[in-house]
C-alpha cells in the first residue's frame, strides 16, 4: 500500500531540503499545503504553498475541504483532503511537511499508512543555518521561540533523525523511505 510520509520537526531543521530532494529522487508526490501566510521572497506560488487569502481559506474550511487545519502565529495552514486522496489514487507514495498538530491528525486519519519522520538539529546550529539562509529576523525569532516545544514531539514520531551532515541525513532518510516501501524512481 502506498504511504503518506510526513516530514515534521523544528522549523528550519532541513525538512524541505531533505523531503524535496528525496521526493524527486524517489518519485514521491508532494502534497502542497494552503496558507494565508504572505509569500516570502523565496516562495513561489504553488511550490512551497498555495497562498490564498483568509476569506478563501475560511470558505474552504467551512465547506469541509481540509483534512487538517492549523493556526500558527497569525496564519492559517491546511492540507486539502481531495489533494491527498487524488495523489494516493495514483498509487504513488506521497509526502507533506507539517507541524506536530498536522502530523498527529494525518497519523490519526491514515494509521499505519502514515509514517512521521522527525528532523531536528541543536538550537545554535539551527540559528546559524537560518541566519545564513537570510530569513527575516522576525521569522528566525519565531522559529527559535517554538524550538523547545517542537522538539518534544520527536518521541511520538516513528522516526527521529538528527540532521547534522546533509549527506548522512539524506542516506538515512532514503533508507527509511525505501524500507517503508518507497520505490526507486522509474520503477
Ligand atoms: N545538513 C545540513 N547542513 C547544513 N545546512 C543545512 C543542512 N540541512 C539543511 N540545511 C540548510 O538549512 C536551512 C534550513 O533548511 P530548510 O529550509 O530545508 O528547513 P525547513 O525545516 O524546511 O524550514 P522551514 O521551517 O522554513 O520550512 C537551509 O538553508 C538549508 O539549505
Ligand atoms: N499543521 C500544519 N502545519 C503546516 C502546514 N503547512 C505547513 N505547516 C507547518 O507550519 C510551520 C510554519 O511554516 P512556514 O513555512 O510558514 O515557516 C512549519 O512547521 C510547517 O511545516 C499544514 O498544512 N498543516
Amino acid at each position: 500500500m502506498n504511504k503518506v510520509f510526513v516530514f515534521t520537526g523544528a522549523s528550519g531543521s532541513g525538512r524541505k531540503t531533505i523531503a524535496h530532494r528525496l521526493g524527486r529522487e524517489l518519485g514521491l508526490l508532494h502534497i502542497v499545503s494552503y496558507t494565508t501566510r504572505p509569500m516570502r521572497p523565496t516562495d513561489e506560488q504553488g511550490r512551497e504553498y498555495h497562498h490564498v487569502d483568509r476569506a478563501a481559506f475560511i470558505e474552504a474550511d467551512r465547506n469541509g475541504e481540509f483534512l487538517q487545519v492549523a493556526e500558527i502565529g497569525d496564519h492559517l495552514y491546511g492540507i486539502k483532503r481531495k489533494d491527498v486522496e487524488d495523489a494516493l489514487a495514483t498509487g504513488r507514495h506521497v509526502y507533506m511537511l507539517l507541524n506536530r498538530y498536522g502530523a498527529n491528525k494525518v497519523k490519526f486519519e491514515y494509521g499505519d499508512r502514515a509514517v512521521r519522520l522527525f528532523l531536528y538539529v541543536d538550537k545554535p546550529t539551527l540559528q546559524a543555518r537560518l541566519e545564513a539562509k537570510g530569513l527575516p529576523f522576525e521569522v528566525v525569532e519565531s522559529y527559535l521561540r517554538r524550538y523547545t516545544e517542537e522538539v518534544l514531539y520527536r518521541k511520538e514520531c516513528e522516526f527521529t533523525i538528527e540532521n547534522r551532515d546533509l549527506h548522512e541525513t539524506l542516506e538515512r532518510v532514503k533508507s527509511i523511505l525505501l524500507e517503508a516501501g518507497a520505490p526507486t524512481a522509474g520503477k
